[in-house]
């Protein structure tokens, strides 16, 4: 056995000792560490001197109570968090989700994630992640104000412009940011660039909402130029019609391709002329309704409850995960190999598991991970800190401008990195090396902090 390997077995053994029953983030870190091993056996000194160890610990885990009073003035409590897990390369950033399934192993997956996929976006951003398990579906407007003044009043203390910037993710959008703004207003001082995603009216960035979705679509746009090829044509599958899907949905279209189907979490809609996408958005947008109501605008579509998008059987080109994570598991990776598809491109965070990813390597499946794939959400985020810091807002033109540069550029990194060490086309080394590279080289430079 190599040193390197001695040094990975034994880092995974304390890891797992230490997270027991923390699934999905030991799932990030097993997914993580045996992608970056030829780049530890030309880096000896990371090994000597023990520096993963530090990279794989938080550097903080906050956990709170969070009070609220329902509409019929009952207490209800939820657990928040704020995981911040590396600042080498600048102050905690990352979105917070509110959702039923948050836990300590989803906070810290996302977080973990979040340190790589943030430099990769070559802005001075750290990794963090936060939320609750507070469930707004069903909540009224005043259960969702009440519940994010608490989250906040809280959550203040340890944020701030330049310590810790949260933003928007699962169940976290304009409204909520809007009340958690409000809070911190009333508890700190005036500084609107303690949160991103905020509504246009007071400081927000023109392109944010629609960065995540498009930045995917700009990511796989340079691997189909690499390939000689467009979406022209492209028959695409997105799952999810949240804000990431629907973005993403909207720039496929743009650029020629047909989304036939898209989901929410409690069935798909397919639309073999190509779903409607004005239709999705007054559904989900202005009704904040289900996806099952497109059939009301849309007689001929078909609607399948409480079944996955990817069991469909249909001829597809190109995958968008856009929901949730581990959406996609093996039998569901070989029904879309059933169906021809090349490119797998996650909106998603982690919404393979990993038993799928191996299989796409298997399959030749070109394979683009969420960390890079879905990084330019957070990219405007930081373009968003960097107007506020200005007092300046800049035009939707040059956001997106440089979210294409950007996404470029990520792409780029990742498919350089990859060949760089042998492994041509496995844009998850790739992204996963050039990530970790910076943050440690960063990290070493900084001493034992
Ligand atoms: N909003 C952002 O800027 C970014 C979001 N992401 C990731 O993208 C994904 C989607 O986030 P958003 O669009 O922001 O959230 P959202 O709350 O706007 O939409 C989430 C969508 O996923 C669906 N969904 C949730 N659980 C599901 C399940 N179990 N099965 C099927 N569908 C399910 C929901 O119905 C909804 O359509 C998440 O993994 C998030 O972490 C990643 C990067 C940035
Ligand atoms: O915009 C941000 O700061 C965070 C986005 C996010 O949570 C993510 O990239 O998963």
């Amino acid at each position: 056995m190599t040193q390197v390997q001695g040094y990975l077995d034994q880092l995974v053994a304390h890891i797992e000792k230490q997270n027991s029953g923390q699934e999905e983030y030991l799932q990030a870190i097993h997914e993580f560490l045996p992608t970056i091993y030829p780049y530890l056996e030309s880096h000896p000194e990371i090994v000597e001197r023990n520096v993963l160890a530090l990279l794989l610990e938080p550097e903080r885990l906050i956990k709170f109570r969070v009070p609220w009073q329902d509409d019929q003035g009952k207490w209800q409590v939820n657990t928040g968090f704020r995981v911040q897990y590396n600042s080498a390369l600048g102050p905690y950033k990352g979105g917070l989700r509110f959702h039923p399934t948050v836990n300590e192993s989803i906070m810290k997956f996302l977080a973990f994630e979040q340190i790589f996929k943030n430099s990769l976006t070559g802005l001075p951003i750290g990794g963090g992640k936060g939320g609750s398990d507070f469930d707004p579906k069903g909540k009224s407007d005043a259960e969702i104000m009440s519940f994010c003044q608490s989250f906040m009043t809280e959550l203040h203390k340890y944020i701030g412009p330049n310590t810790d910037i949260p933003a928007g993710d699962i169940g976290v959008g304009a409204r909520e940011i809007g009340y958690l703004f409000g809070q911190y207003k009333r508890l700190a001082q005036y500084d609107a660039g303690v949160l991103t995603g905020k509504p246009l009216a007071y400081w927000g960035s023109l392109g944010r909402t629609e960065a995540t979705g498009y930045g995917l679509v700009y990511f796989v746009r340079e691997l189909l130029k690499d390939m000689k090829d467009s979406f022209k044509g492209k028959r695409v599958l997105v799952s999810g019609s949240g804000n990431v899907a629907i973005y993403a949905m909207e720039k496929v279209i743009q650029l020629g391709g047909i989304v036939l189907a898209c989901s929410d979490s409690n069935g798909y809609v397919y639309d073999e002329n190509g779903i409607d996408l004005d239709v999705v958005k007054q559904i989900k947008e202005q009704q904040r309704g289900r996806i099952s109501e497109y059939l009301t605008y849309k007689p001929t579509a078909v609607y399948e409850e409480n079944h996955s998008i990817w069991e469909l059987s249909t001829a597809v080109d190109i995958a968008l995960p856009c929901a949730t994570q581990n959406e996609i598991n093996l039998e569901l990776a070989k029904n879309l190999a059933k169906n021809g598809v090349q490119i797998v491109a996650e909106g998603a965070n982690m919404p393979t598991t990993l038993e799928a990813v191996h299989f796409y390597e298997e399959q030749g499946i070109l394979y683009c991970p969420g960390k890079a794939a879905n990084a330019g959400g957070v990219a405007v985020s930081a373009l968003e800190m960097s107007q506020n810091a200005q007092r300046l807002p800049w035009s939707k033109e040059e956001v997106d401008d440089k979210l294409e540069e950007i996404m470029t550029h990520i792409y780029e990194t990742c498919r350089d990195t990859a060949s760089k060490y042998g492994m041509e086309q496995n844009f998850l080394a790739g992204a996963n090396i050039a990530g970790v590279e910076k943050v440690i080289t960063a990290m070493m430079s900084q001493g034992l902090v």
